[in-house]
């Protein structure tokens, strides 16, 4: 049974029970984004944490009591989250930051965190009873539902950049999604997927104007306290383009504080690009979101020029007493062979962005020693191979011969 109480405005407060309201506040439109609201009351007496401890389901659907959803829904077989978190090795320490974690959420079904949302859509649509399903993308949200859709058995119809990572359209394709390559950005692929779905009126996942995305992201937040024992970290480093990923976090660990599993909030730092950083001029600034018309990045899932989410992102990063910060393309391209090389861990452009984060809040005395950081890293690198072979790497070429190998040792290879 669903604890869900009912829906609320972030804009006006009004309440709507969910099954007369599914997506957006009917008096405010597009900017009353609705936030679930639960029976923590009756969520404390189900969800404890020996419950977690005895609980063998290592997997997003432990937290079921604290998920808008009926069930865990049974056509979903796929496994999507309780994702890794590697204490790290060497990128912190070489920061002088000796509490660093990486959540590797590139290890999901479709390698991105993208799948806990559309695992929680996929859930939804079965219970409204629809069996087709939309989203626009910059590549991960698409191929993510496309993946949990082609699993459930459902159809899913997408919008995308046609110049999204040849990586992620690759997933799009192999899933067997209906794929409308746009010829225009991610701004225009969003607008014209929520006409299309207004016209034919098909379940619609879209960031922000769904309201159940950020509880399937928040579940991040829910692993990564379980996995640190609940004693949350001090801060959480987030890159963000629509901001429905770091509002996830948000609530995550506000669900876990109300239910008196963890003693604070961590302050969340967020990320964006410098091409692309509305939301985080915004909170430096203390101004209001202004939109970009030409966004630009490497880091093509942040790229969102008109960030859907922004004003529940701006009100949660300030809330937690957080900081944005923005990094440059060079930055970027620089953390993912600075993780790879020294954790092990691959990661796209966007999430490679957090760790470029922590390397300029470490330079700037903005994060300090004692400090337990987790990073969180969205999404995997083999999504955007285009992008990681800019590393610098140790490669040369040469001739099928040992002599060859011999030569370059000996020239110190
Ligand atoms: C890998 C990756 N990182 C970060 C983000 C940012 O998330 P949001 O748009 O919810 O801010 C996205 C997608 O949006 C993503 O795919
Ligand atoms: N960058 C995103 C855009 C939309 O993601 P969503 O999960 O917030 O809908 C992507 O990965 O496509």
């Amino acid at each position: 049974m669903s604890s869900v109480l009912g829906l609320k405005c972030m804009k006006c407060g009004r309440e709507y029970d969910p099954s007369a309201t599914r997506y957006v506040c009917p008096t405010c439109g597009n900017d009353g984004i609705l936030e679930v609201l639960y029976d923590y009351d009756r969520i404390r007496t189900v969800l404890t944490t020996e419950q977690l401890e005895n609980d063998p389901d290592l997997s997003m659907w432990r937290y079921l009591a604290l998920l808008p959803v009926e069930e865990r829904p049974p056509s979903l077989t796929l496994h999507i989250g309780w994702t890794p978190l590697y204490a790290s090795k060497r990128v912190g320490p070489q920061l002088g930051l000796p509490h660093v974690w990486f959540k590797d959420d590139g290890r999901n079904p479709t390698a991105s965190l993208k799948d806990r949302a559309s695992a929680i859509a996929i859930a939804k649509a079965a219970e409204f009873g629809e069996h087709i399903i939309t989203a626009a993308t910059t590549g991960n949200a698409g191929s993510s539902l496309a993946g949990l859709a082609a699993n459930a058995g459902v159809a899913a119809y997408i919008f995308a950049p046609v110049s999204a990572p040849a990586g992620k359209i690759a997933q799009l394709r192999v899933f067997g999604s209906h794929l409308f390559l746009v010829d225009g950005n991610y701004d225009q692929a969003f607008d014209l997927c929520m006409d299309a779905t207004e016209r034919f009126g098909w379940y619609n996942r879209n960031t922000a104007f769904n309201p159940y995305m950020v509880e399937g992201k928040k579940t991040v937040a829910l692993e990564v306290a379980e996995q640190l024992r609940f004693e949350a970290p001090d801060k959480v480093i987030v890159s963000v383009g629509d901001g429905c990923i770091v509002s996830g976090v948000a609530k995550g660990f506000r669900d876990l504080l109300t239910l008196g599993l963890i003693d604070h909030v961590p302050q969340l730092i967020a990320v964006q690009a410098e091409g692309c950083a509305p939301i985080a001029r915004a909170v430096i600034s203390g101004e209001p979101v202004t939109y970009l018309e030409n966004p630009t990045s490497c880091a093509d899932s942040i790229v969102a020029g008109i960030p859907r989410n922004h004003l529940m992102a701006v009100r949660d990063i300030r809330s937690s007493g957080g900081m944005a910060v923005t990094v440059s393309d060079d930055e970027i391209i620089d953390a993912i062979g600075f993780l790879g090389r020294n954790e092990g861990i691959f990661a796209e452009p966007a999430a490679a962005a957090s760790v470029a984060a922590l390397r300029k809040l470490a330079d700037g005395g903005d994060v300090h020693q004692e400090d337990r950081i987790v990073v969180l890293i969205t999404g995997n690198g083999l999504k955007d191979v285009q992008n990681a072979l800019k590393v610098k790497g140790t490669s040369m070429t040469i001739p099928p011969i040992i002599d060859a190998v011999e030569q370059a040792i000996a020239d110190g290879f």
